[in-house]
């Protein structure tokens, strides 16, 4: 037998629903409030969304909310798909380490830990400190070869899975994956083609800010690597060796693993929407306990929130990745989560009810 194929294979176990009597709980709550009815929109929704998470109406605050990102290299990368060169992938990785990156402000405005780590970065000397996790040093071309093997595609997972579980260990009570790794635009597209049968030229977007010919060689690239994953499209695990990357697979196993361990998950962009479509295949009813933060302004994206049926909370304009989209969410869900502590009802306070009520 291949040796690369005696990987014991991850399963994960029945996810469980989010406790519906709690979501129910708070939205009866929210109707005693001194509002009219469902006059705070969305908000009771993602309020009731976490009560449901947590088990308990009104929800406790979120005092722990983490990011982590996810750090890789793309073989697909070397072959022009990208506004900017490699290297800037582990420059990065230490740019997110010191604090200096988009998502360092974005995430300490929100109160949010930042985490990043090495999955696949291509490095000649990579940080000790961030590598723990570390799989490979970049992961294949998937126009002409695997991203990765099959040992690898279980040990990102496995990856994945070890880090959701150290967060929730630690005391984080909402989880961000974030990822960060130039090129990383093109295996999310394929992925995403891959799982909701849209047309290859329809999830090519602009990426890191691609001009008309790099675009040109991106949909070459993202034809070829889909030719090549054809026969794995309904096989998870395959499709990932065959057309994701380490980093991805690690952000897959980390979304499963967050339903296994019932902690909330606000989604991001591209990235964290392609290895989402993975997570729910791999872990069927892990999205309800995820919410889309918001709408990238990559075209792909749009089809993960539409498979997945979750509507963005914000549309800002962003197409960053890195996490920065799912963080400017917070401050809304600690805005619903204190609606349901702090408002009062009709009966505590004198406010009369509606007419007829
Ligand atoms: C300075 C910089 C910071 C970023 N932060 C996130 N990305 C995002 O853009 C990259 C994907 O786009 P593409 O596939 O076109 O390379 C990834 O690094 C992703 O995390 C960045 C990209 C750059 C250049
Ligand atoms: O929206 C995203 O997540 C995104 C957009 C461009 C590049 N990387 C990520």
């Amino acid at each position: 037998m291949d040796p690369e194929n005696t990987a014991e294979s991850i399963e994960f176990p029945a996810i469980d629903l989010p406790d519906e009597v709690a979501r129910a709980e708070a939205q009866r709550r929210h109707g005693t409030l001194i509002k009219p009815a469902r006059s705070l929109g969305r908000l009771e929704e993602l309020g009731a969304w976490l009560a449901a998470c947590q088990g308990q109406s009104p929800p406790r605050p979120v005092t722990h909310p983490r990011v982590v990102v996810f750090a890789g290299d793309h073989g697909i990368a070397t072959k022009g798909v990208s506004a900017y060169p490699t290297e800037v992938t582990a420059q990065l990785v230490t740019a997110v380490g010191n604090g200096d990156a988009a998502i360092n402000a974005l995430a300490a405005t929100a109160g949010a830990g930042v985490r990043v780590l090495d999955l696949a970065v291509d490095a000649e000397q990579p940080d000790p400190a961030v590598a723990e996790f570390k799989i490979r040093r970049g992961s294949g071309s998937i126009d002409t070869e695997d991203a990765l093997t099959e040992a690898e595609v279980q040990a990102a997972l496995r990856a994945g899975i070890t880090i959701a579980d150290t967060e929730v260990d630690a005391g984080a009570d909402l989880l961000i994956p974030a990822d960060l790794g130039i090129g990383n635009s093109t295996p999310s597209a394929v992925l995403i083609a891959a799982l909701t049968g849209a047309e290859p030229v329809a999830v090519i977007g602009r990426g890191s800010g691609i001009d008309d010919t790099t675009w040109m060689r991106k949909a070459a690239a993202v034809r070829d690597a889909l030719r090549r994953a054809r026969a794995v499209y309904a096989e998870p695990v395959a499709l990932l060796r065959t057309a994701g990357s380490a980093d991805l697979a690690a952000m897959a196993g980390f979304l499963a693993q967050a339903a296994v361990r019932r902690t909330p998950v606000l989604l991001d962009g591209l990235a964290v929407g392609a290895a989402a479509l993975l997570a729910e295949e791999l872990a069927p009813g892990a999205r309800s306990w995820w919410e889309a933060a918001h709408r990238s302004t990559e075209p792909a994206h749009a089809m993960v929130l539409d498979h997945l049926d979750l509507e963005p909370i914000v549309d800002l304009g962003i197409g960053l990745g890195e996490g920065a989209g799912a963080v400017t969410a917070l401050p809304l869900l600690a805005m619903s989560a204190r609606l349901l502590t702090e408002v009062a009802t009709h009966a505590d306070s004198g406010v009369a009810g509606p007419l007829g009520g």
